[in-house]
Parts: C-alpha cells; structure tokens; sequence
C-alpha cells in the first residue's frame, strides 16, 4: 500500500513501536460486518459477534448484499463494526428510559441514523440530517426501509440548527474528515489524502460544532465522531470546543479486550480505533455533556404544544382519514398530514416540535410515508409496505421466493397466480419489500424505480441471504 509519505511519518510518530502492525493490518483485508434490524430480524447472522453491539455481525466474507432481497427489506444494515460504538457511547451517556430528541446532523448514507432509530428509548424523535442533496435522498431512502416513523429527514447546513436553540437532547455529528481510518477499503480517500487537507477538514470541523452546538440544550450529550486518525481532527477540536464554551466530561465503560484506545483530552475521554487493535476500520468517538442544566427538551416541547395555535399541517379529509387510518396498528399514536397528494403519519406526541421543524428546515420526508390519495382511490405508499407500524392484515400478501423476489426489486413483471385481485404486498422470508397490482391477466410492480437492482438478478450462485 502506497502511502502518502506525510501521514506515514505522522503515525509512526503516532504509534511508536506498533507502527509495524498498524502496516500489517492496512494490508488485511476489512472485516465484514452488518447490523441487524431487531424489528424486523432476530436470527444472528453469523456465530460471530460484534461485542459492542447487541445487533452486529462479522461474516466471514463479502457476500453480494444487493442479491439479498433482506437487505433491500431493512432487516439489516451493512455497517463497518467500529461505528456500532456509538451505541456504547449512547447507552452509557444518556440515562433512563425517557423519550429523546435527537440530531443526527451529517446522516446519510444512514449507519448512525438507522442506529438511533433502533436504540433510542420509545417515543423518541430523531432528526436525520443531511446537507447534500442527493446524500439527503439515500439517508430517507434507508431510513424508510429500517422502517420506523418517528424520524424526519431534514437536508440543511449545520448553522440552520440554530434557529432551534436548546431543542436536542443529543446531538451526533459524525463529521466529514480526512477518511485515514477507510484507507484500506477506499483507495479514493487514499488518493484525496494531504496535510493541507487535514486542516481543511479540522477548519470545517470547529465551524460544524460551533454552528450546531446552541441548538444542543444545557445538559444534553454531543457525540462527536470521525473515521480518521489525526489528532487535529480529534483530540485538538475537542480541545478547542472545551475552550469555547462549557464541557462537562463523559466516560464510556468499555471492555480491554476490544482493544480501543483511551485517549485522555484534559477531563475528557476520547475512544479510538485502530486496525491493529480492534475488529474493525479507524474511528475515533467521544461524547460530552453541555454544561448547565434546563428541563429536558422532550417535555419542554410536549408542554409548548398550544391549543390555541393552528396546525401548520393539513390533515386529511373525514373519510379518507378513516380508510387510512385502519392501515396502521396504533392509529391513535399517528396525525395523518397531506402535502399535494402525498399522506404521511406523524408521531401525534412530536407534533408541536415536528412544527418547528417544519417552520425552520427543509424536510426530505417525515413519519411513515402511508398513501397516495389519486381521485376517490387511496394508493399505498413503498414505505407503509416496509414499515413496522403497517397493520399487516389489512392487505392481503405473497411470499415470493428468492429468485422472484430479486425480479421484483430489479422491477420486472413477477406473476404471482394465487394473489387476489388488487394491492398485494410482496414478502420475503416474512419481511415486506414493496407492493405490487394484481390486475388478473397481469400485475403491475410498485417497487420505486430510483430504489430498484440495477444488475444482473439471473445467477443463483450469486444469491445470498441471512440464515434462520
Ligand atoms: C462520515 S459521513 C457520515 C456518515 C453517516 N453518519 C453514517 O453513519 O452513515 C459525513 C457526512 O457529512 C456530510 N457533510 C459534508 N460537508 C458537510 C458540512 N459542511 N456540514 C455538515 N455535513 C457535511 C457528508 O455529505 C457526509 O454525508
């Protein structure tokens, strides 16, 4: 491996006499890991486990995830092991059972943001955040899979947090840098690699966390993480966050045998991953708590719900608003909204602070995306058939097997003889993967074109799938 000269001085200063195993383990191959989805999968996925994730998986190999009609369901998600720390961080930082807000600011394409979903405590709200556009759309796209609805996915820059101040609980950046710690899975960020890069990043590191930090509320936790290893974009930024404004410290307990590095910042506790120490890519993490103290902005934004302000969404019609209702498990957890012909469910307990949001951001999507109202007809939506509040028996549904369930999601007509007439939803293994019209003498595939396969789906050695 052709490394840039610079950052190999910098490690072997860096790491002293591990610098030789650090060369090793670049020339390794990355593991493999994924992280199911407890909501909609229990079997593990392999014997072996991540140990700081109760949902993560090493496989032995790269398998072709794209020909697993699992994945494209959300029963999992293909994360690199090192980032499930963020759920130790979460867990050991934020305590109780007691429902959150949560800012996911750099989300996509979705590996902390499907996370959170799975680890924040019931009637939580997380706001996935993305600032690229089309980032922004791949972050909704996964977040709609994982398939739950108390998330909205917003596409702003940092500095526009700030019209919410004190509104978050928790806020993760998990901030763009210099990638060292990819280098062995992604020659680019090899290739883009320089000092002046390194400073360039570290630059737009302090102006992400000093734009975002007034919208963190006094006593909430930031959670700062990177995929590199140079101490300017770690320890040097937690430093200089720690000049500007108030820090208390946060330990995370971890096991030795995991083999991250403690790295103490003044008072405070950064983590750090090596290859040559741990299963899993380069990543450093680091939670804080903002010093002071304010009632938690969960309740604060419950009781500033007024009932005397009108509702910034427009709700539905009687009769519609009956029919679809009758689509979800728990109706009354969910406010039906209607924006041109699109319905979505917003999570009734967030609907004043959803208002906020919607006032200050731009939204992407938000709550289970339900229906399409079309005429006197109610047309169901990809993301009720993925989601895990769908009442399941309202619609009748075929199990496909694996090779037509690949013809599907590549959007190929599939037949499917016993279906009876009208929406059916399609499944695989038992998880929803999309709809599809049983017209009788045809169906019509309603899987999203910009979601659909784009290779080949013709060769069954290639398939691959979780076992049971
Ligand atoms: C390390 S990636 C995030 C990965 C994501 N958290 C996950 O786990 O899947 C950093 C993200 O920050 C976004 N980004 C780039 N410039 C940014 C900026 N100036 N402010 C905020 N986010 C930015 C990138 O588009 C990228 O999606």
């Amino acid at each position: 491996m052709n490394l840039p000269a610079a950052f190999r001085e910098r490690m072997e200063q860096q790491l002293g006499a591990a610098f030789p195993t650090f060369l090793d383990s670049l020339q390794q191959s990355p593991p493999v890991s994924l992280r199911l989805n407890p909501a909609k999968w229990s079997a593990p996925a392999s014997p072996e486990r991540v140990p700081w994730a109760a949902q993560g998986f090493y496989l032995p190999e790269r398998p072709v995830f794209t020909l697993d009609p699992l994945w494209h369901a959300g029963a999992y998600y293909v994360q690199e092991a090192s980032s499930m720390f963020l759920e130790q961080v979460l867990r050991q930082s934020v305590s109780g059972d007691q429902p959150l807000k949560v800012l996911d600011l750099c989300g996509a394409p979705g590996g902390k943001s499907t996370h959170l979903a799975s680890l924040l405590p019931e009637g939580s709200l997380l706001v996935a955040n993305e600032v690229i556009r089309g980032r922004a759309r791949i972050l909704a796209e996964n977040l709609t899979k994982w398939g739950g609805g108390h998330h909205v996915v917003t596409q702003n820059d940092p500095r526009d947090f700030q019209e919410l101040p004190g509104f978050f609980d928790v806020v993760v950046i998990d901030a763009p840098c210099s990638g060292e710690g990819l280098f062995r899975r992604d020659a680019d960020a090899m290739q883009e690699w320089s000092e002046a890069n390194v400073h360039l990043c570290a630059d737009r590191q302090k102006r992400i966390l000093a734009d975002v930090w007034p919208t963190l509320r006094p006593g909430g936790t930031l959670i700062y993480s990177t995929c590199t290893w140079s101490p300017d974009e770690n320890e040097a930024n937690v430093a200089w966050l720690a000049e500007q404004v108030d820090l208390d410290p946060v330990s995370v307990a971890i096991d030795p045998a995991w083999g991250m590095e403690e790295i103490p910042i003044g008072p405070f506790t950064g983590y750090r991953f090596y290859p040559h120490h741990t299963r899993g890519e380069g990543l450093f993490m680091i939670a804080v708590r903002k010093a002071g103290y304010a009632v938690r902005s969960a309740v604060a934004g419950r009781s500033r719900t007024s009932r005397h302000k009108k509702s910034n969404f427009l709700t539905v019609g009687k009769k519609e608003q009956a029919a679809l209702s009758t689509w979800l498990h728990a109706p009354e957890a969910w406010t039906l909204t209607q924006e041109g012909e699109q319905v979505h469910a917003l999570p009734t307990a967030h609907l004043a602070d959803l208002e906020r949001l919607q006032e200050h951001l731009r939204w992407v999507t938000g709550g289970i995306a339900l229906a399409e109202i079309k005429g006197k007809h109610l047309n169901p939506m990809p993301g009720l058939a993925l989601s895990t509040h769908l009442q399941t028996n309202v619609f009748p549904h075929v199990e496909l097997d694996h090779a037509t369930a690949l013809r599907y999601l590549h959007r190929d007509e599939v037949t499917v003889p016993d279906a009876p007439r009208g929406w059916v939803r399609v499944t695989f293994r038992g998880v929803g993967l999309g709809w599809l019209k049983n017209l009788g003498n045809r169906t019509n595939n309603y899987f999203p074109k910009e979601w659909r396969i784009l290779m080949s789906v013709d060769d069954p050695d290639a398939f691959f799938t979780l076992p049971v």
